[in-house]
């Protein structure tokens, strides 16, 4: 096990203050903060490497080249990935989500079915409704539960010859909840749909073994696993990604162009449009190293720690209520106190310095299954600390009293 006054020396901003009280992040599943490893190399690449890269034959751009594509061999080796280039740079989750889903739009066809989960994030939602527009598939949804758990004998009744692809979250980023995707992904493909699993907020605290999974697309942003905003992961099967259009036309993704008929590059580089997010990709590497250097097994030991601790201490606290009571769930707390808005929660406990999250989460159909308009999500990372948690507690005592 680490230990977390030393993590915490590695993150500048953790030694904020905001409104004059130290800085208490509790917002990690929107977004983790960066340590000074990442920082540093996103430094050096634009004091010493930054050119163009690919085909380029000066040596700042081969040596700019190399830096990103060893990223590329960090980010493949991570989750596992049979080959490099089923390992596809995007922007973020929602890009890559995007970038399949429009792949499909040409091999869908009218009555083809799309089954995501009522846990789902946006980014996970609307391109497949934008998917069933285009082409006249029927999008089909599995429910949840009062513990905010995925209803899977429904997913099964769900399951038939027209279902053609299967998308949910690993984890739910509302909730925390796990869902079971070994066991979606074995039931999808025994009816032979794909499945692509939303990983933007399992890679922080679990490290996916896509070949392990047998997934067909797997997603990740690097702004959640202690990475640079602006850059994520697509892993596509290399059959999957050869039988994909490509998302964007321009430079990169060309093999040769004329004025009668293009042709494509090969993978990755089809779908790699345009000058990437260089100084992002290569940071992206550096902070998978970072975390793999924390391990991941002592990250889930400890921010388990923290879930139990923070759910004891918030439970203590009278008229407090907590959304997503699965036993199966991750270093997330979402909770309203009662006839008291989630925004005044966290207007107040912005005040006293602790940042959380407030709202819907980007998942409005888990708050309309409450009937809620929102909660406070307090979303624990492996560089939080127990005490941290005590003065949250304190926090919300002190907005319970301010605001009832
Ligand atoms: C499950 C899930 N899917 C997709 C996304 C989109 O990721 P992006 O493309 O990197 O923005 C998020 C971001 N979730 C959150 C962003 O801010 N608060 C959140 O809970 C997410 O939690």
């Amino acid at each position: 096990m680490f230990n977390v006054e030393d993590i915490r020396k590695d993150f500048p901003i953790l030694s904020r203050k905001v409104n004059g009280k130290s800085l208490v992040y509790f917002d990690n599943a929107a977004t983790s903060q960066t340590p000074q490893q990442v920082i540093d190399d996103i430094v050096d690449y634009y004091s010493n490497y930054n050119a163009n890269i690919h085909r380029g034959v000066h040596t700042l751009s081969q040596e700019a080249t190399d830096l990103y594509e060893q990223a590329r061999h960090k980010i493949q080796a991570h989750f596992n990935a049979k080959f490099s280039h089923e390992i596809i740079f995007t922007s973020g989750t929602t890009h890559s989500i995007n970038l399949v889903a429009n792949g499909f739009s040409s091999l869908l066809k009218k009555g083809d079915e799309i089954i995501v989960s009522a846990l789902e994030h946006h980014s996970n939602i609307v391109p497949w409704q934008m998917l069933c527009e285009r082409t006249g598939a029927i999008l089909k949804v599995i429910p949840m539960n009062q513990d905010g758990e995925l209803v899977i004998s429904e997913f099964n009744k769900l399951l038939s010859k027209n279902t053609k692809l299967v998308f949910v979250n690993h984890i739910s980023n509302a909730l925390g909840t796990i869902n079971p995707i070994e066991y979606i992904i074995k039931k999808a493909h025994e009816v032979g749909a794909a499945v692509l699993i939303d990983g933007a907020q399992s890679t922080p605290h679990i490290k996916p073994d896509v070949q392990k999974l047998d997934v067909d697309f797997y997603v990740a942003s690097a702004h959640k696993m202690c990475g640079p905003t602006g850059v994520g992961m697509l892993y596509g099967k290399e059959e999957w990604l050869k039988k994909l259009p490509p998302y964007q036309g321009g430079g990169e993704m060309i093999s040769e162009v004329t004025f009668e008929k293009t042709t494509y590059a090969d993978l990755p580089h089809k779908f790699e449009a345009g000058t990437p997010n260089i100084a992002g990709g290569i940071a992206f590497g550096t902070a998978i190293d970072y975390m793999n250097s924390v391990g991941f097994e002592n990250i889930a030991e400890y921010e388990h720690e923290l879930l139990e601790y923070a759910t004891e201490r918030l439970l203590e606290i009278e008229g407090l209520k907590i959304y997503g009571t699965s036993k199966n769930k991750t270093s997330v707390v979402s909770f309203n106190l009662e006839n008291i808005h989630p925004y005044d929660v966290g207007t107040i406990l912005d005040k006293l310095g602790i940042a959380v999250r407030t709202g819907h989460h980007c998942a409005q159909p888990i708050m309309d299954f409450y009937c809620i308009p929102g909660t406070v999500r307090a979303s624990f990372s492996f560089y939080n600390t127990k005490a941290e948690i005590d003065t949250l507690v304190e926090g919300i005592k002190k907005a319970k009293m301010m605001l009832s």
